[in-house]
């Protein structure tokens, strides 16, 4: 299997194009600036870089939820609908869980399906496996308000995932939750990665988190956004506790955060 450490293992064929990309705000804020980049088939992405530099704009056009200024988005590989967007292939996770207080974790998971008209009782086995695959298996049947923070976002990623999608968007999916049960969903993340091969891009503000999860991080700037340096992450080891605590990480974090420091420094202001 192909594993974080080893990103040549995996299939270098481009899934995503943003070609140099603008969004201006009807307010006028120019808040991405000629944005190129290219995500292949089975990386994992981290966006990162200082508040404003346009990251989850970024994300939100990748996913056909916000309209380019000028330039094109690119699925090489895909069918496309008639919005322009790959159908059925794009899954996005936000910050806020949002699921609906009203139904069960079963129904929440449940949504996505429902919308491309398929029953509860045709779905229940792929939703009971997804399930499974984030550790929620026995919370079918709670309703949201019965969850702690860390489940809640377990069951907003199996709600991303019961449509078996080729890329997952996640905007700072874990900067609500306290440091260890982010740690924990980071290596939930990783599993998922490996278990599905899916390819993921992930908006963080955090050093710490890109390099424990990518294997490229893209950083970038602000004012306007754009991309300041895109660095392949690579490693002999597994990303695991022991990963946090070694010499890689360590010079991985070092890395990235004086890209950030200079990615800072350079802004126009
Ligand atoms: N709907 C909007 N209308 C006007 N300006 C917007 C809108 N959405 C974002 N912006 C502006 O565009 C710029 C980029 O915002 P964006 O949210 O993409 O940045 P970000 O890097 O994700 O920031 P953060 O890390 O703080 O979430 C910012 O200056 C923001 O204020």
């Amino acid at each position: 299997m192909a594993t974080p450490s080893s990103p040549s293992a995996r299939p270098r064929r481009p899934l995503v194009v943003m070609e140099n990309v603008s969004k201006q705000f009807s307010s006028g804020t120019l808040a991405l600036s000629d944005m190129s980049l290219t995500v292949n088939a089975g990386e994992f992405v981290s966006l990162l870089g200082p508040s404003g530099c346009g990251k989850s704009t970024a994300l939100r056009i990748i996913a056909g939820l916000g309209d380019a200024s000028s330039g094109a988005i690119d699925w090489p590989a895909s069918r496309i609908n008639a919005r322009g967007l790959p159908e059925g292939d794009i899954s996005f996770v936000f910050q806020e869980p949002t699921l609906m207080p009203w139904q069960t974790v079963f129904g929440n998971v449940h949504l996505p399906l429902k919308l491309r008209g398929i029953s509860k009782s045709a779905a229940r086995s792929d939703i009971l496996a997804t399930l499974a695959t984030v550790g929620l298996q026995d919370f079918a049947d709670a309703y949201p308000r019965e969850l702690s923070g860390g489940m809640k976002m377990r069951v907003s990623i199996a709600r991303a995932l019961v449509t078996k999608p080729k890329l997952l968007l996640m905007d700072e999916p874990f900067a609500a939750l306290d440091e260890i049960t982010r740690q924990k969903l980071n290596d939930d993340v990783l599993r998922l990665w490996h278990e599905t091969g899916i390819t993921v891009i992930f908006v963080t503000h955090s050093v710490y988190e890109s390099a424990y999860l990518s294997n490229r991080i893209v950083v970038m700037k602000a004012r306007p956004g754009r991309v300041h340096a895109d660095m392949p992450l690579v490693t002999s080891l597994s990303r695991d506790a022991h990963y946090r605590t070694s010499e890689d990480y360590r010079q991985a974090c070092e890395t990235v955060s004086n890209a950030l420091l200079e990615a800072i420094g350079s802004e126009e202001h």
